[in-house]
């Protein structure tokens, strides 16, 4: 593992007192399964991406099971258009063609995923990467989009109905690191697949792991209350105030809290937005008792406790 941080301007005593300030949050999140969605518009060049691997590879190295569960919404963009193939999104979710389909599956599993298992991997043999549809992972069924109230027909695009974690938790109990991508069967047609957003993935695979915390790494520093406003910037909310905030927010931002919705609902305790343009976010967010970005939490719960 390369140590690639300098902090000359941090005396032997004070980064100790970092790690011992960081040791309670250590011990409380050992052995806890820790789902990590990686946004596509945050892997912005390679060094930010090197330093996400690096830090899931920590967490493994903290007695954490880290998940990775990621995107690629750019990356696809870019794929279809250098292809010549027509790409809108209506309500936050693409319009899948079925040639569209094929370029989302190859973008997902066979680029974006084998990127991120290698960095993981060139920290030793760690990183598997796996798809909705392997061993039976994920299953969807087509769903509209949303706008102005209105049903609006998108294509080849589902929802995760049900999640078997088992492929996931046999990569976990060997010790490694899943990599999932997020494409899904259609349950009503196991013979075709579907477009998943993948925050709304994240968050189906997250309850059904009973995970300890989402954390979704997108490119802003979280939840604006009042976007663009950068002065609105949410540090805690409760499930309720974020299905109150959801019909004013912008598309990008939907999934994200829909995602949040429905990992506290499902007994996830904490769904977090932070930035990934900031390095080692991740660890700010678990070992630190300021956290980083929006923190989602079920109503019942004190949001300070
Ligand atoms: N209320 C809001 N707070 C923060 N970001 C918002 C909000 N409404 C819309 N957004 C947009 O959501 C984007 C993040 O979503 P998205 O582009 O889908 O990212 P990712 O690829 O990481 O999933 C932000 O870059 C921002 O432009
Ligand atoms: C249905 C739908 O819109 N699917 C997304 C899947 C990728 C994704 O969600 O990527 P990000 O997390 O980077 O946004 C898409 O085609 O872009």
């Amino acid at each position: 593992m390369s140590h690639d941080i300098d902090t000359p301007d941090l005396t032997a005593q004070q980064k100790v007192g970092v790690l011992i300030d960081a040791m309670p949050w250590i011990e409380s999140f050992k052995g806890a399964t820790v789902v990590i969605k990686y946004g596509g518009n945050a892997m912005i060049d390679d060094t930010l991406k090197a330093a996400f691997a690096q830090d899931i590879v920590h967490l493994r190295l903290l007695g954490l099971s880290p998940v990775v569960v990621h995107g690629g919404g750019p990356q696809i963009s870019e794929m279809l258009g250098k292809l010549g193939i027509e790409s809108e999104f209506k309500g936050g979710l693409r319009v899948t063609t079925p040639e569209a389909m094929d370029v989302v599956r190859m973008v997902l599993t066979g680029s974006v995923s084998r990127e991120l298992v290698g960095l993981i991997n060139d920290h030793g043999p760690l990183g598997v990467g796996l798809s909705g549809e392997d061993a039976g992972l994920l299953q969807a069924k087509r769903r509209h989009a949303t706008i102005d109230g209105k049903q609006v027909d998108v294509g080849l695009v589902g929802d995760v109905i049900k999640v078997n974690p088992a492929a996931i938790e046999d990569i976990i109990g060997a010790g490694r690191i899943p990599v999932v991508s997020t494409v899904a069967p259609d349950m009503d047609d196991p013979t075709t697949v579907l477009n998943v957003n993948a925050d709304t993935a994240a968050a189906a695979i997250a309850v059904a792991l009973r995970a300890r915390k989402l954390i979704m790494l997108t490119d802003v520093e979280g939840l604006y209350a009042n976007w663009p406003d950068r002065n609105s910037l949410v540090r805690r909310i409760h499930a309720t105030d974020v299905e109150k905030l959801l019909p004013s927010l912008a598309s990008g931002m939907v999934p994200k809290m829909e995602a949040c919705l429905r990992a506290v609902r499902g007994g996830v305790p904490q769904a977090h937005i932070i930035d990934g343009r900031d390095p080692h976010s991740i660890l700010t967010e678990i070992f630190t008792s300021s956290g980083s970005g929006t923190m989602v939490r079920p109503d019942d719960v004190d949001l300070w406790a």
